[in-house]
Formats: C-alpha cells, sequence, structure tokens
C-alpha cells in the first residue's frame, strides 16, 4: 500500500481516552482556529443518531473532524454525504475491494449489508449560519455490537476484519479517511453537491428499491428514487412523491 500524505491545513489530536471524541470537538471549538481532526483509542461515553448511545470495543475507530463552516445549516449538512464518500473510498482503499460496500441514506457505509461504519454530525453556533461543525465517525474495525443491541429491524452490525480480513490500525485508518475527506471537501467547495450527490448514489443501497423512513411515530414507505439536491430522500409512494430531510431507514 502507497504511503498517505496528511492533507495540508488540518491538525491532528490522538487521545488514548475521552468521553467522546465529539464532546471533545465541542471543547477544542473554543479555541481552534482551523479543521482539527480528533481521534481516540477509547471513548467513555460515545453517542450516535438520536440521543442512541455508541458501543465501541477497543480497536474500533473513533475520530471527529471539527470543522469551521461558517454556512447557512443547509449546505453544512451536506457534509454528511462528503464524509461518506470519504469513508467509503478508504474502506475501499484498505481492503482491495470495492464489491462489499455501499452507502445506506442518509449516513451509514454497509459491508455485506451490515452496517459497518455510521456518521454522526453535530451543529455549534447561531441557527442562520453555523460557526462549528463536529462530524463524529466511527467504524468497527476489529468487533461489531451484537445484533441484539441495536434496534428491531436495524441492519445487523459488522467490522471490517471479520467480514474482509483487513486489519488497519485505527492510525492508518485516520490517514486515509483524511485524505479521502479532503478530497471531497474541495470537490464540494469547487463544484457544489451535483458530483457527490451522483458519486453518492452510484454507490448507494438499495436505489429503485422498496423502503421504509421513520421519523418518531411517522413511518413511510415507498420506491428510492433518489436523493435531492438538497440532500433529503425521494420515495415514491402511492399517494405521491415524498422527500424526507431526515429519518432512520430499514429495509
Ligand atoms: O448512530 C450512528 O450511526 C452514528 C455513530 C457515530 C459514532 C461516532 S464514534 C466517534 C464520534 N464520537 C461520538 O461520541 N460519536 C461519534
Amino acid at each position: 500500500m502507497s504511503a498517505i500524505s496528511w492533507p495540508e491545513g488540518y491538525a491532528r489530536l490522538i487521545l488514548d481516552e475521552v468521553d467522546s471524541t465529539n464532546a471533545e470537538a465541542a471543547r477544542q471549538a473554543r479555541t481552534s482556529s482551523g479543521p482539527i481532526w480528533i481521534m481516540a483509542h477509547r471513548q467513555t461515553a460515545a453517542r450516535g443518531r438520536r440521543g442512541r448511545a455508541w458501543r465501541v470495543p477497543e480497536g474500533n475507530f473513533s475520530a471527529t473532524l471539527l470543522l469551521m463552516p461558517s454556512e447557512p445549516p443547509e449546505l453544512v449538512a451536506l457534509r454528511s454525504f462528503v464524509a461518506a464518500l470519504a469513508l467509503f473510498d478508504t474502506c475501499v482503499r484498505l481492503t482491495g475491494r470495492v464489491e462489499p460496500f455501499a452507502l445506506k441514506w442518509p449516513n451509514d457505509v454497509l459491508l455485506n449489508g451490515g452496517k459497518l461504519a455510521g456518521i454522526l454530525l453535530e451543529t455549534l453556533g447561531n441557527v442562520a449560519r453555523v460557526d462549528h461543525l463536529a462530524i463524529g465517525i466511527g467504524v468497527n474495525l476489529i468487533a461489531a455490537p451484537d445484533a441484539s443491541e441495536v434496534e428491531d429491524g436495524a441492519v445487523r452490525p459488522v467490522a471490517l476484519l471479520p467480514e474482509t480480513g483487513a486489519d488497519p490500525t485505527p492510525e492508518t485508518f485516520l490517514d486515509h479517511l483524511a485524505a479521502d475527506f479532503a478530497r471531497h471537501e474541495t470537490s464540494l467547495k469547487t463544484y457544489g453537491f451535483a458530483p457527490i450527490r451522483e458519486a453518492w448514489l452510484s454507490r448507494a443501497a438499495r436505489l429503485g428499491e422498496v423502503i421504509t423512513a421513520r421519523t418518531g411515530s411517522t413511518e413511510t414507505r415507498g420506491t428510492f428514487e433518489t436523493v435531492d439536491a438538497r440532500g433529503n430522500l425521494v420515495l415514491k409512494t402511492p399517494e405521491g412523491r415524498v422527500s424526507i430531510a431526515a429519518a432512520d431507514v430499514f429495509f
């Protein structure tokens, strides 16, 4: 595997233990003046989407990228697609295989149909313009939580090592991910969301198939048509097209 160079303009902080790298990003935001990757070998209070806990066996990958976008929230939210694409590229490079990986809206990476990685976006700042964005990324490198620990109907958790035999250290994973993220971030800034959206759709799981999107107590079932220019999930239902900004998706 060729050596990878750390992207210019991004700082890096590697911790042995922290409560949550997203919580550390919020603390770093008080003093940091530029983007910084924060990686931890252990998290004692890692959090997942929608207030869930995220269980992290040691050896798995846990990191947060703190950005200072100063952009409106709808643009900032598109970073979840940038992060998902970067994760996809990193996984492909480190395993030498593309076919077992897919992206699940809004921001999971699947491996052999199971959940390999999740992304948690958290914003800090005023409502109109986001001053700080924390992109938290967890990847099951060596071990996945037991299927009994996840919500009913959710995809089963899987890990990279048992599924592919690839055994990157968290540091190696970070080096690749930081480079891949920086490349897609430059593309977003230069060309806008369109190429990111196309690339994401070409790696999407269950495109054209019937899926279910659940938000609280509301459930929408329909054919996964596309992701629109704002990153919304578009489902074709018997009642017409529905565009969904935030939900959990079930296959
Ligand atoms: O629910 C999900 O799918 C998102 C999981 C995100 C977990 C990562 S691990 C690194 C970062 N720190 C946290 O506390 N959470 C994110």
